[in-house]
């Protein structure tokens, strides 16, 4: 069981209920007692250290690996007990981004974003042609750059092309593993940006791992701590810092820590150690 879970709204619909999961390869235990529940609309922050199991806890999100016990719903459905025709329906409604952007090389810029529409082969040429130029405009690429292909591009536009194609298919929730990696400050400030007008507009669900404090602050609504093999806090960004744990005291209160919280519009009290509940 989590601290602080900050459930503020009255009558939350549940896009991710996680419950009580215990991951593990081989004698490698991964996840144990592990809890989340992520409403609609919130941007949630996955943090933890090296090796604390972030990245297997997006893919089992993603239902890309089966729990040792416990359940993932995903808009309702225990994604690993519905059979594959059921489960890609579901993934049609979730787009994922990457972190290196994993366009695929040999394809246009715009061949890479029509591409799942074109994978549904309902659609008619048409009207792919129009929703795949709209989604890279709404992410901030121009139709001059279609016909580009992923070497032509900098890393904050192949970022913007595979958000283009992660939204292809009109996601009603959006994963995101590292979304500002690798990106110079002004180029991950406009994409954190992007990423906020988008869940305004689309009424986003976001889930997010990111090691980047300045996107952390920005743009989530609660932050999940992934430590001891499970979610040891999940609160507001200014709640979370004062919980102590070392993981948390060593993340968030060195100095680029304290510099992302300093820029916090809203902050309360600074954080300090010796305040917090002990979880
Ligand atoms: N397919 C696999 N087989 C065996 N062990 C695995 C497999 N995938 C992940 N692991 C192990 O699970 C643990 C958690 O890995 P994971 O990649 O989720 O960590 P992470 O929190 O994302 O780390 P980082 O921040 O360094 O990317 C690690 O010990 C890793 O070696």
């Amino acid at each position: 069981m989590s601290a602080c879970t900050d459930d503020h709204t009255d009558n939350p619909q549940t896009i991710i209920e996680i419950d009580n999961l215990s991951t593990r390869f081989g004698d490698v235990v991964v996840h144990e007692h592990l809890s989340l529940k992520i409403n609609q609309g919130e941007i949630v922050s996955l943090v933890g250290g090296s090796g604390s199991g972030k990245t297997v806890l997006l893919r089992q999100m993603l239902g890309l690996n089966q729990p040792a016990s416990g359940s993932v719903r995903v808009f309702g459905e225990d994604i690993n007990r519905i059979d594959a025709e059921h489960l890609q329906q579901l993934r049609n409604r979730w787009g994922m981004l990457f972190q290196q952007g994993a366009l695929f090389s040999a394809l246009t810029v715009f061949d890479n974003v029509a591409q799942p529409m074109r994978e549904l082969r309902v659609l008619p040429k048409q009207l792919i042609r129009d929703a795949a130029l709209l989604k890279l405009q709404m992410a901030g690429i121009g139709p001059e750059h279609a016909l580009k292909m992923p070497s032509d591009l900098s890393g904050g536009m192949i970022k913007r092309v595979a958000l283009a194609r992660a939204l292809a298919l009109e996601p009603e929730l959006l994963f995101l593993d590292e979304p500002t990696a690798g990106l110079d400050p002004n180029a991950s400030e406009s994409f954190v940006s992007l990423i906020r007008e988008l869940r305004d507009e689309m009424h986003l669900t976001v889930v997010m791992v990111t090691h980047d404090l300045d996107t952390l602050f920005a743009l989530s609504s609660r932050v999940a701590v992934l430590a001891d093999k499970h979610i040891i806090a999940y609160c507001r960004p200014d709640k979370v810092v004062e919980f102590k744990h070392p993981f948390i005291e060593t993340f968030f209160r060195g100095e680029r820590g304290q510099r992302a919280f300093e820029a916090l519009p809203d902050k309360p009290d600074q954080p300090k150690g010796g305040e917090s509940q002990s979880l």
